[in-house]
């Protein structure tokens, strides 16, 4: 058996377009378009290929992208000002820190001063909150990338058993948290959990967000559950100075011979991660300008 891959960049760049197409609806109705503002502290390479490729994703879909640089020695003070600036700008639907952050500035002080209502990355505990007990919110774009692709693949998803592995509050949570709304069987699986080969072997969805290279073998997954791989795990180069393969937490090849369908790393959840950032600060200009948009094309 040979399972299907799930195309999440061909997914992601129709998603981009609807979107596109309602930024346009938006502009005519709200006289002005969608803004995202995207900070950058430091200079780590994977951090900036994120920020342009964010700003180029903003600027195809009509949208105003603000862009802020800082420097890796700035204060946490003068990115909290530049935060507070940003909430107070009417222009601007939706902010966003690119994570992580040097180690002298606390994530958990920055993605809490983030006006809840601009948090179109769904990091800021009351939308956490929102998500946990069923309230409109933002949800984090990585899983709610996941989610869509589940949703397109499987249809509905009721009753399915399902397993998460990792917690993070990024990904793993929230992940448990839509799969539990979508009425899911859900285990949320982490390093601690004893036999996790077994754990997995009864779900009919694996998510896996544990960051750890080809850590979820072929003979643990149920034959024709559905698999989504959201590391991103670079292999040390092959030679010096060249880039290593990128590879998911799922061992593709071993997936491949026994799942359903399985999402590739590149080319699967990544490009779902830019697709759904438009989408949410696309939510979010309509529910500021109080302009009502259409749910099913988004
Ligand atoms: N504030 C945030 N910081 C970070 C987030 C986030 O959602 N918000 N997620 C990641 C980085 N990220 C976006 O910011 C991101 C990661 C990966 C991709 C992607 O398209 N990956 C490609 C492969 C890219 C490569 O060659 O390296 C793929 O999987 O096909 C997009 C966005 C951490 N920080
Ligand atoms: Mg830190």
């Amino acid at each position: 058996m040979t399972a299907s891959i799930i195309d999440g960049k061909a997914f992601a760049a129709a998603l981009r377009e609807r979107i596109a197409t309602q930024v346009a609806s938006f502009h005519e109705a709200a006289g002005r378009a969608p803004g995202l503002a995207v900070v950058l502290v430091g200079e780590d390479p994977a951090s900036a290929v994120y920020v342009r490729s964010k700003h180029k994703a903003t600027v195809a879909a009509g949208m105003g992208s603000f862009e802020h640089k800082l420097s890796a020695d700035v204060s946490q003070d003068e990115l909290l000002a530049l935060i507070d600036t940003l909430n107070a700008d009417d222009r601007i639907d939706g902010i966003l820190v690119q994570l992580p952050l040097p180690d002298h500035i606390d994530e958990r002080a920055v993605t809490t001063r983030i006006d809840p209502d601009k948090d179109v990355d769904g990091f800021h505990p009351v939308n956490a909150g929102r998500l946990a007990t069923g309230l409109y919110g933002f949800v984090p774009c990585t899983p709610l990338g996941c989610l869509m692709l589940l949703k397109d693949q499987l249809g509905d998803l009721a009753g399915l058993d399902a397993v998460v592995i990792g917690r993070s509050n990024i990904v793993g949570k929230p992940m448990a948290a839509l799969l539990t709304k979508e009425s899911c069987t859900v285990t949320l699986a982490h390093s601690k959990t004893k036999d996790l080969s077994s754990v997995v072997r009864r779900a009919d969805i694996v998510v896996a967000a544990v960051g750890r290279a080809e850590m979820i073998k072929g003979d643990w997954i149920k034959p024709g559950a559905t698999v989504i791989d959201v590391g991103i795990n670079r292999e040390a180069a092959p030679v010096e100075g060249s880039n290593g393969r990128l590879v998911g937490d799922v061992d593709f090849a071993g997936a491949m011979q026994v799942a359903g369908a399985v999402t590739p790393v590149p080319g699967g959840v990544g490009p779902m991660t830019i697709a759904v950032l438009l989408r949410n600060t696309l939510v979010s200009a309509h529910r500021r300008a109080r302009v009502p948009y259409d749910k099913d094309a988004l």
